[in-house]
């Protein structure tokens, strides 16, 4: 089993530190961990914010473990250079086009989200945003205009891009409460007319699955209106992006969500993906303590359900961070004043009285 372990810049390092401990906690056999430069920092020492080593270890490994980029010192680098770009490049070189946003209310944490205790009490859903397409991927650039200097960036999606990740969020509702919202802004967007004509055409292959069709604009109120009523959200890649930060907040926090990144190549441990929270290198708490490494320890729990079969111990972290959550170890972004440290050993505390 080998994971490439990427913490990148910011918060990146200090969350993925706690994931590491619960990794080494559940002391698994024949696991080898690489480590490499990703982002601003490898900007910095290597003048590319994905060197081509980091990107062959990556391939080289079953699972990605990736904490997250983005350094406000790069901030004004070509964007060729600057940290976000090594996310993207992982995400295209690998050919990882799926990327699975859990968001699930803790029992314990209602009182902490801003939507009423009752509507956080009933989100369970999972966002399913394409990752390899969209305006992110599309040709962009600056050019004259009547107006002055004009950036412009073209979105678009192709069927084929459309019908595997609407393949991959059918067959995730399947195994869910078989209900799936395809979120576009069809009325104003041919992508966005193309996306959901084949979503549509595929639902054919899935009967007893319910699809319904939101527009954008009202599936972001719908979120924090009624946000029990989401089973499968399926979505571009910049909706899903927008989306799930702000199902986040409503769960509690942008600290608390994991995702995983799939493609469709497997090994003989499972699928290969990588693993990263929702949220970023977020610079304004870098360095205080103050990150909580849930999200982190989270996605560390999906990398060994997806890319290592490694059910139980997933289940075993999710059951340890539940219960961490209902006692009083809280971090500040939920009002306490436990640091990243101590969440993570609050963490492993509750493993080891599981496993
Ligand atoms: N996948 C990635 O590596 C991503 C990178 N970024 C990059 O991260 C940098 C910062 O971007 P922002 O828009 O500020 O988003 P962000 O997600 O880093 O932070 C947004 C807000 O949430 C808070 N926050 C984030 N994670 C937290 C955690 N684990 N615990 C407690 N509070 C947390 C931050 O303090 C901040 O106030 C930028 O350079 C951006 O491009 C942003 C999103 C994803
Ligand atoms: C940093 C961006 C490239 C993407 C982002 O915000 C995300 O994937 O959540
Ligand atoms: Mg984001």
């Amino acid at each position: 089993m080998k994971i490439a372990v990427l913490p990148g810049d910011g918060i990146g390092p200090e969350v993925t530190r706690e994931s590491l401990k619960v990794l080494d906690a559940l002391s698994l056999p024949q696991l080898t961990l690489f480590e490499g430069d990703v982002g601003g920092i490898a900007y910095k020492r290597h003048g590319h914010p994905l060197p081509s080593e980091t990107l062959d270890m990556a391939r080289a490994a079953d699972a990605v473990l990736f904490g997250a980029v983005g350094d406000p010192e790069c901030d004004s680098l070509p964007r060729q250079h600057r940290p976000e770009q090594a996310i993207l490049g992982l995400r295209s070189e690998l050919g990882l086009f799926a990327n699975l946003r859990p968001a699930a209310g803790f029992p314990g944490l209602e009182d902490l989200s801003p939507l009423k205790p009752e509507l956080a009490r009933g989100i369970d859903l999972l966002v399913v945003r394409e990752l390899n397409g969209d305006v992110y991927f599309g040709e962009k650039g600056e050019r004259e205009s009547a107006g002055g200097r004009e950036g412009w960036d073209a979105m678009s999606y192709n069927e084929a891009e459309v019908e595997r990740i609407a393949h991959t969020a059918f067959r995730a509702a399947r195994k869910r409460r078989k209900k799936l919202t395809s979120v576009d802004k069809a009325n104003v967007l041919e992508t966005s007319r193309v996306w959901r004509e084949v979503v549509v055409q595929i639902a054919d292959q899935y009967p007893d699955v319910e699809l319904d069709h939101m527009y954008v604009d009202n599936a972001a109120m719908q979120l924090v209106r009624s946000p029990g009523q989401f089973d499968v959200i399926l979505t571009g890649n910049l909706f899903g992006d927008i989306l799930s930060d702000q199902a986040s907040a409503c769960v509690g926090s942008i600290g608390l969500l994991a995702s995983a990144s799939l493609g469709e190549r497997q090994t003989d441990l499972g699928t290969f993906g990588l693993y990263e929270p929702i949220h970023g290198s977020a610079p304004d708490i870098a360095g205080q303590g103050k990150a909580n490494p849930v999200a982190a320890i989270l996605s560390l729990a999906m990398l060994l359900r997806h890319s290592l079969g490694r059910e139980t111990e997933a289940g075993q972290i999710e059951r340890a961070v539940a219960n961490t959550l209902t006692g009083d170890i809280r971090g500040a972004d939920l009002g306490g004043t436990a640091t990243t440290q101590e969440i993570g050993d609050a963490v492993i505390g509750n493993l080891k009285s599981i496993a």
